[in-house]
């Protein structure tokens, strides 16, 4: 068994696959990592024989979980490192190092699954897209804050917005006009996400006509879904990538 890890910005996600058909055993998302030690313990006495893994985080953050990982599990993890270059995907970065490399899996895993033009929208803690065109050219993409910061920056540099998490859920069940605090912030930030996603997808139309796929991918597709009727709505898109970039036996 392997396990996988996507350690984004906020959240750690991971999982634990069969070695022989990718079959998923368990797995979640945690906040710390401590949390996952104990999240993967809590599976039990597995044999594991490799864990990979995908970063986000800084050099320092990122190898003292692959230490922790390996003095609790003994076993040796591959992290995802930047390339010009994999499975007919170009990467199209100016300095190739400097593509967030959850953008790039993603985008190696939107390629092998739509074998032509693709567009990856991702809604984490940033949102972004990626285009990759049918000959496999990464045409580059777009950043932009996602749910949890554009929620944050209103928190903070207002006075008067304050609310809390369950109300926060609440007023997400219809778009239409706020009539609280609450409504109209969340209401109006995820018209912020379907509007970037339309706006993707317009690109992507200019560029290709009908011919590409539409990836969803994120903690926040869900919200996004209506917008992106066409879409494919994938989690584990850069887990996808992942297995691609870092091969294991
Ligand atoms: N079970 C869940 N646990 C945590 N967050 C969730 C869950 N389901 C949906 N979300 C939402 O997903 C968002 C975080 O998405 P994601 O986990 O993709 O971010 P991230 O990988 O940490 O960020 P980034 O990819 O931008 O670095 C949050 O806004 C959160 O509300
Ligand atoms: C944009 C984020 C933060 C999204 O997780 C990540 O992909 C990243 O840190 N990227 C580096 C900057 C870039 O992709 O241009
Ligand atoms: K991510």
């Amino acid at each position: 068994m392997i396990l996988e890890l996507d350690c984004g910005n906020s959240f750690i996600k991971w999982r634990v696959v069969h070695t022989a058909d990718a079959a998923i055993t368990g797995g979640g998302i945690v906040d710390s990592d401590q949390a996952l030690l104990a999240a993967v313990a809590g599976l039990g006495d597995l044999p594991l024989v490799g864990s990979r893994m995908v970063s986000v985080r800084s050099e320092e953050e990122t190898s003292a979980l692959c230490a922790l990982i390996k003095d609790r599990f003994a076993v040796a993890v591959s992290v995802a490192q930047p390339v010009q270059e994999m499975a007919g995907v170009r990467n199209g970065y100016d300095d190739y190092q400097r593509l967030g490399m959850d953008r790039w899996l993603g985008a190696l895993g939107a390629f092998h699954l739509a074998k032509g033009a693709c567009l990856v929208i991702d809604f984490g803690t940033a949102a972004k897209a990626d285009f990759v065109a049918s000959d496999g050219e990464h045409l580059g993409g777009y950043i932009c804050p996602g749910m949890p910061l554009m929620r944050s920056q209103l928190r903070t540099h207002t006075r008067r917005i304050r609310y809390d998490d369950a109300s926060a859920e609440r007023a997400l069940s219809s778009l239409a006009p706020g009539r609280s605090t609450v409504e109209a912030v969340e209401r109006g930030c995820v018209l912020m996400l379907q509007s970037f996603a339309r706006a993707q997808i317009e690109q992507a139309r200019a560029l290709w006509g009908d011919d590409f796929t539409v990836f969803l991918t994120g903690g926040d597709a869900p919200l996004v879904r209506e917008a992106a009727p066409q879409a494919r709505i994938v989690p584990d898109l850069v887990f996808v990538g992942l297995a691609m970039a870092c091969p294991l036996n």
